[in-house]
């Protein structure tokens, strides 16, 4: 029966449940509109990524192609998303040299070996050629005043891909090297006051007293019997020493340990490029990326604490001096302190700081192996050229006539540069020259997407017949003599705003470092050496270069 008592309590338990519905009711809203921004947001996500893909993987490569095919620019036909790697890969397979085959014989005819791709395709499709590294676009262009146009007008409007920055980003990361726009433009402006001729002159003294110190222990191994000796190794040594000492100043020691790091992450993102080349695989926590973090991550703290030691040096001292040195690193720790960016802890401060570091690493790497390759292959050249290293022998007696070297014999000692401009005619450190359009250009008849990247054959103008003459592969120093070289057609340094910004202090350092070897030991080449000249990032004698040392 039921009671006044449970009637109340009913319809008590009735209101509850209304109440509880209509909350019930309001969460289900909720979370359905809840679901339903989720699902738009997650929807717009993949729009979003879907369209970029699109535009990079299929849009923007189709819209390139379109644009040079209506010009006549033409070339291989790309597979989706490999592009022409597999038909370059190919090509390399028939062309390279098998081990067996390379022997003590020496012939500079290499551009077959190391660019055969632009050999066949410039044969099949003209001087102008498109090909895709994936879905990047790269145009080979040989014309020389097309070139040098395009390398003197623009600096900023062509500059790195954004498949060069990403393969280089851990061992280089933003600095010079690799900056585009405006960014290079006010880093280029920053760095250049380290090699006004004042500050030159300063590295010759310890690049000389570097050399010195190698000289002696080419002696004293010589004395100790050893009379072969890998010459490249020494050379990587030294220029090694003098670029820490060009960075790091009185604290180089803790630069080499850095460049050891450098050198050892630069050779693991160089495997791993051939490992994980699937879109997104940089993200991949795989045993390289682990690696490779990690060694970036070492150098990091070490470079770390040379600044912070600077630092703590400039606060220690009272008298009001806030000089962080005269080496790079100070100069550019100078330049962050003056303006103030910040102040310690702030994000510019923290982003000044990264940029510091990476400029450091760049000059590591575009100072130091390019340099000493060029030295291993002129001693090459010169071990193998006896009469012109006896020339070059008479010319530094003679301009230096028994004195130390200095920055005044440099420019006289002419024969010498005449055999480094061959060298590196022969064998240019830096075989390719490569610029990416980062807006439309119109370069004389022809017209530049934005996006599509140029690539100058420098090695392939070396070598031309067409330039140099029916020797065009055969050591002649002589061919730098009196000749005034047509502007463009040689070009190792590169040219204009974006040259080459070590050019002098390179040139310093070779030319000290051959004529401190040059007077004090003659030397040949040894029957062991094999030439077998290899691009790893730049061009290298791939098992070194053996020479028998005698003392002078
Ligand atoms: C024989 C030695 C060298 C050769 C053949 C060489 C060659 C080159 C070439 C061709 C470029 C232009 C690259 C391009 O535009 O794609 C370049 C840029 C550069 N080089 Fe050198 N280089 C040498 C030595 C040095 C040295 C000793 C330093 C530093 C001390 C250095 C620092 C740089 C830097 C920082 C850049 C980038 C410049 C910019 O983008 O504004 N190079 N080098």
């Amino acid at each position: 029966m039921t009671t006044p008592l449970n009637y109340i309590k009913i319809i008590h338990c009735i209101g509850v449940s209304r109440e509880y519905i209509i909350l019930n009711t309001i969460v289900a809203a909720l979370m359905a509109v809840l679901l339903l921004i989720l699902i738009i947001v997650f929807l717009t996500l993949v729009v979003g990524v879907a369209r970029s893909a699109m535009s990079s993987y299929w849009l923007t490569p189709r819209r390139i192609k379109k644009a040079m095919e209506r010009q006549g620019v033409c070339g291989p036909t790309p597979k989706f998303l490999v592009g022409n790697i597999p038909d370059i890969d190919a090509i390399f397979a028939m062309a390279k040299p098998k081990d067996s085959d390379v022997d003590s014989t020496i012939s500079h005819d290499i551009v077959g070996h190391l660019l055969p791709h632009y050999l066949l395709w410039s044969k099949q499709f003209g001087k102008r050629f498109i090909f895709w590294i994936g879905r990047e676009p790269r145009m080979c262009l040989t014309e020389i005043n097309l070139i040098r146009e395009l390398l003197m007008k623009h600096s900023t409007t062509a500059g790195r891909s954004w498949m060069q920055r990403q393969g280089t980003k851990h061992f280089i990361g933003e600095g010079l090297l690799m900056a585009n726009g405006a960014d290079w433009h006010n880093q280029r402006h920053l760095v250049a006051p380290v090699f006004s001729g004042d500050k030159l002159k300063r590295y010759a003294q310890f690049m000389v007293e570097l050399t010195e110190k190698m000289m002696r222990d080419l002696e004293s191994a010589v004395r100790g019997g050893q009379t072969e000796l890998e010459i490249g190794q020494c050379m990587t040594q030294l220029t090694a020493d003098i670029i820490s000492r060009f960075e790091f100043g009185s604290s180089h020691a803790k630069g080499k340990q850095i460049f050891h790091l450098l050198k050892v992450l630069q050779d693991r993102c160089a495997e791993s490029s051939h490992h994980f080349c699937f879109p997104g695989s940089r993200f991949f926590p795989s045993k390289y990326n682990r690696e490779i973090s990690s060694l970036k991550m070492e150098t990091e703290r070490l470079l770390m604490e040379i600044i912070q030691s600077r630092r703590e040096s400039v606060e220690a001292v009272q008298d009001g001096n806030t000089s962080y040195g005269d080496d790079l690193l100070g100069m550019l720790l100078n330049e962050m302190h003056e303006k103030k960016v910040g102040g310690a802890g702030g994000s510019d401060f923290n982003v000044c700081l990264q940029l510091i570091m990476d400029e450091c690493k760049t000059f590591f790497f575009a100072g130091h192996e390019t340099t000493a390759v060029l030295l291993a292959w002129t001693i090459m050249l010169l071990a193998s050229n006896p009469s012109w290293q006896q020339k070059v022998r008479e010319e530094v007696v003679r301009v230096c006539g028994g004195q130390p070297i200095g920055t005044g014999h440099l420019p006289k000692l002419s024969l010498l540069s005449m055999v480094i401009n061959e060298s590196m005619r022969l064998y240019p450190p830096a075989l390719i020259l490569p610029r990416m359009a980062l807006e439309d250009i119109k370069l004389g008849d022809l017209f530049i997407p934005k996006g599509l990247s140029v690539w100058i054959p420098v090695l392939a103008f070396n070598h031309s017949e067409e330039l140099w003459g029916e020797d065009a592969d055969d050591f002649n120093p002589g061919r730098f003599s009196s000749e005034s070289c047509s502007p463009g057609k040689f070009t190792p340094f590169a040219m204009g705003p974006r040259n080459c910004i070590g050019q002098s202090f390179a040139m310093i350092e070779a030319k000290i470092i051959l004529a401190m070897l040059i007077s004090r030991f003659s030397f040949t080449i040894s029957e062991n050496y094999r030439h077998a000249p290899v691009v790893v990032l730049t061009l290298k004698p791939k098992y070194g270069v053996q020479v028998c040392l005698k003392p002078l």
